[in-house]
């Protein structure tokens, strides 16, 4: 559906060269929900551009749904555009038209007769749940209406990839939750593939198939959402995770614990999928006899599945830590020692 192949974009202004795209690689598949998460300077924006032709690569080739949009003309980019939609952090709508005017607004580009613009208008009203604001103008919506009506425009033209830059990023959390939902529905309804950016790893973990990591304008880790968690490998990864788990408090917990328990081990274990509900736990501390204080834990729940942690001191010997060790690897769950 996507490829990008050996790309690097350089800029190159008066005093430097910035390279903001470094050597990058990556294939996105039909009806995926990909990620590209990254801190400010990743290189991300620069990399969805190129998916449009907003950029050009300076080396190597963007080829999407088979065309290769580095090298095209100005007029094929513009109609791949239709093919190839976006949506913004901050929603680019035109402020004199309403509702229906801004979503009708592709559509009248495009040269549709009006009869058919006004019923694709009433439709994607309807898809993005707008109906009864056909007639407000952008001004007298909520961010989240808004961001419902930059959806609805990109979707006028039925695309067959939709581009996110930072779309939730100016919403709080709940309207990012309802956005973010409507993004899964819209991708299933119309058979959509949509390559989103974000600073977030919650946007990541609740909608994304897989996801790449960026730093320095490099993909430092790519792969499927649950194993980006399960077993971050980059330090960036780690961290992203590490701050969407709330392991910052974690941090400032365990130190309280480790204070509390000074003789004990304390061990995080780590589970994925059904082993998040199976009794695995139990049946351990059962089987080894062990006396066992539960100090925290959490579960999360991606696109595809949950994980979860779970802190727990134990009053145990090394040969028996190696055993339980052993034991809970056998049943997919990770255990690690945090403090002995
Ligand atoms: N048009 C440009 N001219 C010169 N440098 C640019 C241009 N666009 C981006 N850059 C530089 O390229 C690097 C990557 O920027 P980019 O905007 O792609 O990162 P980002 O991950 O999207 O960050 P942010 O979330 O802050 O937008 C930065 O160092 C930026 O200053």
């Amino acid at each position: 559906m996507i490829d990008i192949s050996n790309v690097t974009k350089i800029f190159k202004t008066k005093n430097q060269n910035i390279t903001a795209v470094d050597n990058v690689g990556l294939h996105v598949k039909k009806g995926e929900i990909f990620g590209v998460i990254g801190y400010s300077g990743a290189g991300k924006s620069t990399l969805i551009r190129l998916l449009n032709g907003l950029e050009q690569p300076t080396e190597g080739t963007v080829t999407v749904t088979g065309d290769e949009i580095s090298g095209m003309s100005v007029k094929e980019l513009r109609k791949k555009r239709q093919k190839v939609s976006m949506i913004f952090q901050h929603f680019n709508l035109l402020w004199s038209r309403t509702v229906a005017e801004n979503i009708s607004f592709p559509l009248e580009i495009a040269g549709v007769p009006k009869k058919e613009r006004q019923s694709r208008v009433a439709e994607l009203i309807r898809l993005v749940g707008l109906e009864g604001r056909e007639n407000n103008y952008p001004s007298e919506l909520s961010g989240g209406q808004k961001q419902r009506v930059g959806i609805a425009r990109a979707l006028s033209n039925e695309p067959q990839v939709l581009l996110c830059d930072e779309a939730t990023s100016a919403l709080d959390p709940e309207t990012t939750d309802e956005v973010l939902d409507l993004l899964v529905d819209i991708t299933k309804k119309m058979n959509l593939t949509i390559v989103l950016i974000t600073h977030e790893m919650h946007v990541i973990r609740k909608i994304c198939d897989r996801a790449a990591v960026m730093e320095n304008g490099k993909v430092v880790e790519v792969g499927p959402v649950i194993e980006l968690f399960q077993n971050p490998q980059s330090s960036v990864t780690k961290r992203f995770v590490r701050d969407d788990i709330s392991d910052d408090d974690h941090a400032v917990a365990m130190e309280e614990i480790k204070a509390a328990f000074p003789t004990s081990t304390i061990v995080k274990l780590t589970f994925v999928g059904t082993r998040t509900k199976s009794p695995i736990v139990s049946q351990v501390i059962k089987d080894y006899g062990l006396d066992v204080n539960i100090l925290s834990g959490n579960i999360k729940q991606t696109n595809q599945e949950s994980y979860g942690h779970l802190y727990i001191a134990l009053d145990i010997n090394q040969e028996t830590l190696d055993k339980i060790t052993a034991e809970f690897k056998k049943h997919d769950v990770t255990l690690e020692v945090e403090s002995k």
